[in-house]
């Protein structure tokens, strides 16, 4: 297992062992875009957008809304709570046992769910909340959006919208996530920072969200100016943290569960996860994760099955796949349960292979 760094470091060049994840352009040309994209989400399952368009003013409203609601009393916030799964949460993620070094406010994206949350989060100025978390959704769905449509070109799917349409349905189940991390944690250093042997004796890094994909189409994901995100290369075979440089001028954009299966796995939803220490200053990131209708029905695409590449998922609902995610532990591989030689690897008297969907 190699770490490369905890510190935030530079992700544009080859240099001392640095790994270079993709920043992409969006104001450059869209054939550029295409093929940087389609690269980006096989070799890494992440990259980072810039000149994306979403006006600063926009980011900024929702960021400020987001640390006025943290600057509140534990008491006030409690209110907006439990999280089971929506309104605020502290410590906890998820209801199976899993604990962060941060607080959240997890919101379904509908508008109407919005506007019935608003009361709780910000009984004095809900009318207002509700505009600005709108408005924040909807940029940043059209961005993924934009870039969804872009990838499936790349994959030369038929239907380009077919990712997009998803995210776009009035039914979509897209949800928003407020992320805070307080400046110094509080709990004591972990024997294993990473989950792998630490070379340095004085390391008090922590864990602030542990490893995880995420389990929908899409991220894009904006933060301020602290660093902690890391991803897992995908091609080190679960060895080589990548840590994500903060760049408030940029959106992070993660390959989801979905968007993997949908590919048939050549795309990467990537791991990740959220380191921090005591020179850390409070972290708050603000993640979009774009998603399929509860009854929309997921499988590969045509297009991404071949002969190298047989199928190799089950097609299930959304709604399939989100009570099994529920179920399971926020670090568990659990797309790994939908495919399809899952009872080949678990069961050795079916020794069937598959090499399509029908
Ligand atoms: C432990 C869990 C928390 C989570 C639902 C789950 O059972 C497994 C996936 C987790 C995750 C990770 C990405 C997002 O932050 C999230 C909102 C999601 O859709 O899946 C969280 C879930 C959560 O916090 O409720
Ligand atoms: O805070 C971050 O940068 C990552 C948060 C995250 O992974 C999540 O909310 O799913
Ligand atoms: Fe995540």
């Amino acid at each position: 297992m190699v770490v490369l760094s905890v510190m935030p470091m530079h992700n544009d060049h080859h240099h001392n062992n640095i790994v270079p994840v993709p920043i992409i352009d969006m104001s450059s040309r869209r054939d550029m875009k295409v093929e940087l994209i389609l690269k980006a989400c096989e070799d890494f399952g992440f990259f980072q957008v810039i000149n994306h368009g979403i006006p600063d003013k926009v980011i900024a409203r929702m960021e400020k809304f987001g640390m006025d609601f943290f600057s509140l009393p534990a008491s006030e916030k409690l209110l907006a709570g439990p999280a089971n799964p929506f309104g605020y949460g502290t410590k906890s993620i998820g209801s199976s046992g899993d604990t962060g070094d941060l607080e959240y406010l997890l919101l379904h994206s509908n508008p109407m769910f919005v506007s019935q949350r608003a009361r709780t989060i910000s009984p004095n100025n809900s009318k207002e909340f509700s505009y600005v978390v709108n408005e924040y959704v909807g940029e940043v769905r059209e961005l993924a959006c934009e870039i969804l449509d872009l990838i499936a070109q790349g994959l030369g799917l038929k239907d380009c919208g077919v990712f997009s349409t998803m995210i776009r349905d009035i039914d979509s189940d897209s949800l928003l996530r407020l992320n805070h991390y307080p400046p110094s944690p509080s709990q004591s250093p972990s024997p294993s920072p990473f989950s792998c042997k630490s070379t340095s004796t004085t390391n008090t890094t922590k864990i602030r969200f542990g490893e995880h994909s995420d389990p929908q189409i899409i991220t894009i994901l904006h933060s301020n100016n602290v660093a902690g995100l890391q991803i897992l290369s995908p091609s080190s075979a679960g060895s080589l943290w990548i840590p994500i440089m903060p760049n408030p001028a940029a959106f992070c954009v993660n390959v989801g569960d979905v968007l993997q299966a949908m590919t048939n796995g050549r795309l990467v939803s990537v791991r990740h996860r959220v380191m921090g220490n005591k020179s850390n200053g409070a972290r708050m990131s603000t993640a979009f994760f774009g998603s399929p209708p509860l009854h929309a029905w997921i499988s590969p695409m045509p297009e991404t099955i071949t002969r190298f590449r047989p199928c190799c998922y089950k097609s299930f609902t959304w709604s399939e796949f989100k009570n099994v995610m529920y179920s399971l532990r926020l670090g568990h591989d659990r797309l790994d349960l939908f495919r399809l030689d899952y009872n080949i690897h678990h069961d050795d008297d079916d020794q069937e292979e598959y090499y399509s969907c029908e």
